[in-house]
């Protein structure tokens, strides 16, 4: 048996020298992020890491424009977002999906019309279309038969997963995760993640997940940065069981000890296995 190390692939989303400010209510500046540059490659499940307060909502919210930057550019599947008029920017955000902790679903529309919600909005599709579409991403979230529910009929991991088949429904690039399990039990939060694995493997859709939790990255990123006070403090590759090891991971550990990790039931994708 040979173990070939897998080729590196592309950048997919290039953050140049990103800053961004708030405004406080009573005067004066916050600086969230500051002067930040960050590659993550095509395929990748990247893990942003830090205590509460640090910039990675922000950093993330860069991403897709949710937030704007002062300063810098960011560019996703080679499009430079920072550069767009709105109405581009609105077509290139269907390249981009994002999850919430809180899940952000209509809670007045069926779990159906939540999925079909961007596809109708951006049309260009028919009916059929998209019904077919709502069905195929159900079907990848294992929810093929609540497609007639209401979010309140369902469980915490299951309005996760009709709010990650939502965001798949557009068929985007990359898939941005912000807290994703936090509102989940340890369970859901395993079933959950590995179906974040299982979408990145068949789908090919770059992950950028946030969480504070150590277990959560350490199951499924390739690679984490450790944010602090608005910058990249650290950057590295996991292979599982890392996260522990630097100051930031001891320290995390400490407040909140992990749950079991689920990293051993799921398979990590450093390598090429060739029998
Ligand atoms: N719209 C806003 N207006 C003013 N300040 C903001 C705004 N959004 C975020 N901030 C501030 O920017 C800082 C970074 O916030 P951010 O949500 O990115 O941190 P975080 O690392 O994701 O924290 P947490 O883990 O608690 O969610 C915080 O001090 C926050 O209060």
């Amino acid at each position: 048996m040979t173990i070939t190390p897998q080729v590196p692939r592309a950048p997919l989303i290039q953050i140049r020298g990103a800053s961004k400010t708030f405004a406080l209510p009573k005067g004066g500046q916050f600086h969230a992020v500051k002067n930040v540059s960050l590659e993550v490659r095509e395929g990748e499940i990247f893990g942003l890491i830090g205590k509460s307060g640090a910039g990675k909502s922000t950093l993330l919210r860069l991403i897709n424009l949710l937030e704007q930057p002062d300063s810098g550019s960011v560019t996703v599947d080679g499009r430079e977002l920072t550069a767009l008029g709105k109405r581009e920017l609105r077509a290139a955000r269907q390249n981009i999906g994002m999850i919430f902790q809180q899940f952000n679903l209509l809670q007045n529309a069926s779990v159906f019309d939540n999925v079909a919600f961007p596809l109708r909005i951006h049309g260009g599709r028919s009916k059929e279309q998209i019904a077919a579409r709502v069905r195929d991403c159900l079907e990848l979230v294992e929810l093929g038969g609540k497609a007639e529910s209401y979010p309140a009929q369902l469980s915490g991991g299951q309005k996760q997963r009709v709010a990650i088949a939502r965001a798949l429904a557009s068929g985007p690039a990359v898939l941005l995760c912000d807290e994703p399990t936090s509102a989940l039990d340890a369970e859901t939060t395993r079933a959950l993640l590995a179906t974040l694995k299982d979408i990145n493997q068949r789908l090919d859709v770059t992950i950028v997940i946030v969480s504070h939790e150590l277990s959560v990255l350490d199951a499924i990123c390739d690679r984490v940065a450790v944010i602090e006070d608005g910058a990249i403090a650290e950057e590295f590759a996991l292979t599982g069981g890392e996260m522990r090891k630097t100051a930031l991971g001891r320290e995390l550990a400490s407040l909140r000890p992990a749950a079991a990790s689920p990293s051993a039931a799921i398979a990590p994708r450093k390598e090429t296995v060739h029998a």
